[in-house]
């Protein structure tokens, strides 16, 4: 393998499911392999065979169907460990034992109570006994950055010299920081006589939120295997995340040029899938994969973004699996990002109706949270179709169980404000009672119709009032997080249509 080339080994499956809640099932686990598979990643730690049955068999299954990846089973310093696991990776075309010990003097002494020459013995048997059942086998030192360099350098050698080809130092509780972190593998490097012989790997767990940063530096020191999981899935706060890893070395290549096998624009997929299939949702401001990662909702940043997306885009969202950014719609959006997000949904509007159709979605934005593109088009339909004879002003509405239900409306008709209050039977019929006192029709009311546009208690209510007269209908459509303001919207809309209708059908004034 080239010598800047990064192995990816993912333990989703095995670390990942060790966070409390993540339980997968057979065959999630083997929709998962495959997805890892498909993406590039080398390794592939499927579980920990001895754990259960059902561990055993999921290793197993994933041995049986993924063939490109290498297939990894865990297995403690004990012989029933490494021989159930060399059993589970059997079927793998690509397989490998993974055993381990822990190294530290904490662990030693109050987990293991081992001395440590019985650990180095125990390194020495175990990797022994793995390379009689497998070709290639990982020995890991369990809480490796917390032991004494001298007894750290022993063990290494003892495990290279029994036969492993990859020897990881993992920082098993997230106590590391990088710098420290580097130096500990420049230092196996300098000083283990024997680590020409093994590719070092790093497992960096996530409790300081270091975890992608030690990985990085380790890599920069000389280490050539990475751990990693998805979404950062694993024990307590995680494990390196491995999109993270990924597009920082895809990113920033100038500072660390270092390639991996990973197929970027799988990414998106995988997240989802894991994310799915643990229900461990991603937060949103998640690096990479979270819903904002590519997401602009800033005026500024959108005006920058529709220039040129470098502007505030450090990686495309095609190069994860995304297909664009998103210019997400909000009080923060600006005038640029408005006529884009409308050009995209089909309309284009000259600068005066522009100006207050942003004027109406500002408004919008301040009532509501979430601004969805049905609430845009609600609201601009509205904007589109209104006409200038008449206006609707405000709204004001007492309703409830104990009645009457009672509107003040106010109405620009031509130019003049007027006001009106009805009684009625409910807000909607007192409101159309008011907008019928400011202004005297016929028109018959055939259809009203209220649909909520977007979900939630705060969405849009879109209102569609058709009105008949003479054998002539009009629609009108109405849209605000108010449902009686939408009403009386509607109802205007559809009285200025018929105002329109009524001028193009009325007789032309005879010339002298
Ligand atoms: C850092 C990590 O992620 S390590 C992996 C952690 N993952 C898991 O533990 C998940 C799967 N584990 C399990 O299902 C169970 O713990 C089993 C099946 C492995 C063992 O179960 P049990 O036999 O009931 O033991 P239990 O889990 O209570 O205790 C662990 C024992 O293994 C010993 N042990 C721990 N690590 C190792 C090791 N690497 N090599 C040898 N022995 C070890 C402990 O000292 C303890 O021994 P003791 O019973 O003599 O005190
Ligand atoms: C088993 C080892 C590799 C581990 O998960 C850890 O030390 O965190
Ligand atoms: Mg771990």
């Amino acid at each position: 393998m080239e010598q800047n080339r990064v192995i990816l080994f993912d333990t989703t499956l095995r670390d990942g499911e060790q966070s409390p809640g993540a339980s997968m099932n057979l065959e999630e686990k083997v929709r998962i392999a495959l997805t890892l598979e498909d993406m590039g990643v080398d390794v592939i730690e499927a579980g920990f065979p001895i754990a259960s049955a059902g561990d055993f068999e999921a290793v197993n299954a994933v041995a049986k169907v993924v063939k490109k990846s290498r297939i990894a089973g865990l297995a403690r310093a004990v012989r029933a460990d490494i021989e159930r696991c060399a059993e589970a990776v059997r079927p793998a075309e690509l397989s490998r034992i993974h055993t381990f010990i822990s190294t530290s003097p904490l662990h030693m002494k109050y987990k293991l109570q081992m001395e440590p020459d019985a650990v180095v013995q125990a390194i020495h048997d175990s990797v022994s006994m793995a390379r009689n059942l497998v070709e290639d086998v990982e020995w890991s030192a369990e809480d490796g950055s917390r032991t004494e360099h001298d007894f750290l350098c022993r063990c290494v050698e003892t495990a290279i010299a029994a036969g492993a080809r990859t020897i990881n130092i993992p920082d098993t509780v997230g106590y590391a920081v990088p710098d420290e972190y580097a130096a500990l593998i420049a230092m196996l490097i300098n000083r283990v006589p024997n680590i020409d012989q093994a590719i070092l790997s790093v497992h960096c767990h996530n409790d300081l939120g270091l975890a992608v940063a030690n990985s990085l530096a380790a890599v920069r020191a000389g280490a050539r295997q990475i751990e990693c999981t998805i979404n950062g899935l694993g024990e307590r706060a995680g494990n390196a995340a491995l999109e993270e890893i990924v597009m920082a070395l895809r990113t920033r290549n100038d500072a660390m040029p270092f390639s991996t096998g990973i197929r970027t624009e799988a990414i998106t997929r995988a997240s989802k899938l894991v994310s799915t299939v643990t229900g461990f949702v991603v937060q949103p401001n998640k690096a990479i994969v979270g819903a904002n990662a590519f997401a602009h909702e800033s005026g500024i940043h959108q005006d920058g973004v529709l220039k040129n997306a470098a502007t505030y885009e450090i990686m495309t969202p095609e190069s994860v699996g995304l297909s664009r950014s998103s210019l997400v719609m909000g009080k923060h959006s600006g005038r640029h990002a408005f006529r884009d997000k409308l050009k995209q949904l089909g309309y284009e509007l000259g600068d005066n109706a522009l100006n207050e159709a942003f004027k109406r979605f500002k408004d919008l934005c301040d009532k509501k949270k979430d601004v969805f593109d049905e609430d845009i088009i609600a609201l601009v339909d509205d904007e589109a179709r209104a006409h200038d004879h008449i206006r609707f002003q405000s709204l004001e509405v007492i309703a409830g169980s104990k009645g009457p239900q009672k509107a003040t409306l106010e109405l620009e008709i031509d130019g003049q404000s007027c006001r009106a209050e009805e009684a009625g039977d409910g807000p909607v019929d007192a409101t159309f009672k008011a907008i019928r006192a400011l202004f005297p029709h016929e028109a018959r009311l055939q259809l009203y119709q209220v649909h909520a546009v977007t979900g939630g208690t705060d969405a849009q209510a879109e209102v569609t009032v058709r009105l008949e007269e003479n054998g002539k209908t009009v629609i009108g459509q109405g849209a605000d997080t108010d449902t009686l303001v939408a009403s009386a919207r509607a109802y205007v809309t559809a009285l200025n249509k018929l105002l329109t209708k009524r001028e193009k059908t009325a007789p032309a004034p005879v010339s002298a």
